[in-house]
């Protein structure tokens, strides 16, 4: 049996309109107006909400101002909870992908830096909580991606072994958090850096769903 572990945001499903639109909300709370664009800004709202509120301060001078970002987390939390599916998709095939992993007899779980409340909304309103035998989230451990320990969790709770276990992700952190543990990483070329996530070697790059069964069938051959 292996253990496909998704991460959420960037990779199964582009969330960064919304994302974008409560870190938004937030700015506009402070009277800042929108400081964030909902194209350009779409790499930054993979890295999550204080890495966005974190950008906009800097906008306004305020670079390094951790209070502030402190201050604004609580309502771009509410904000996004609010509104956590209006733009949100998920990416062509990935259903499909999860579908046929699990057709074939594989445990398919989720490792997010999402607090696990708002993954678990977000899950449910895309209508399929029911596809993923477990989550992860930010606050699921005290401590979260890159450390490994969401990780090994994520795997194990789904009674899978590390040893025959990959992580599909989007960024440098779980490049990382999959080293940390030992695993290999498959990392998505359609989210916003394009190829250049190839610059973090990778163990293989997928630039749509239907290339990930080889891709895993190659990183942990079926049937060991
Ligand atoms: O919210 C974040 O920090 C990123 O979430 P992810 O781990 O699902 O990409
Ligand atoms: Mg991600």
């Amino acid at each position: 049996m292996r253990t496909i572990v998704f991460d959420l945001d960037g990779t199964l499903a582009d969330t960064s309109g919304d994302l974008i639109a409560a870190a938004n909300f937030s700015f506009e709370h402070m009277g800042v107006g929108a400081l964030l664009d909902p194209e350009a800004d779409q790499l930054t709202a993979f890295h999550g909400g204080r890495a966005m509120l974190r950008l906009g301060l800097e906008r306004l001078g305020r670079a390094g101002d951790e209070d502030e970002v402190d201050r604004l987390f609580p309502h771009f939390l509410q904000a996004y909870g609010d509104r956590i599916d209006v733009f949100t998709t998920l990416y062509d095939g990935a259903m499909e992908a999860v579908a046929r992993f699990r057709a074939a007899g594989d445990r398919v779980t989720i490792c997010t830096n999402k607090p696990e409340g708002l993954a678990e909304t977000l899950l449910q309103r895309l209508g399929i909580r029911g596809e993923f035998d477990h989550l992860i989230g930010a606050d699921t451990l005290p401590v979260r991606k890159p450390d490994p320990a969401p990780l090994r969790a994520a795997i194990e709770n789904v009674g899978g072994s590390v040893e025959r276990a990959v992580l599909i992700g989007d960024t440098n952190t779980d490049r990382e958090c999959a080293a940390n543990l030992g695993i290999p990483v498959v990392l998505v070329t359609f989210g916003p850096s394009g190829d250049a996530v190839s610059a973090l070697n990778p163990d293989a790059l997928i630039g749509h769903y239907d290339e990930l069964d080889a891709v895993v069938d190659r990183l942990i051959p079926r049937g060991q």
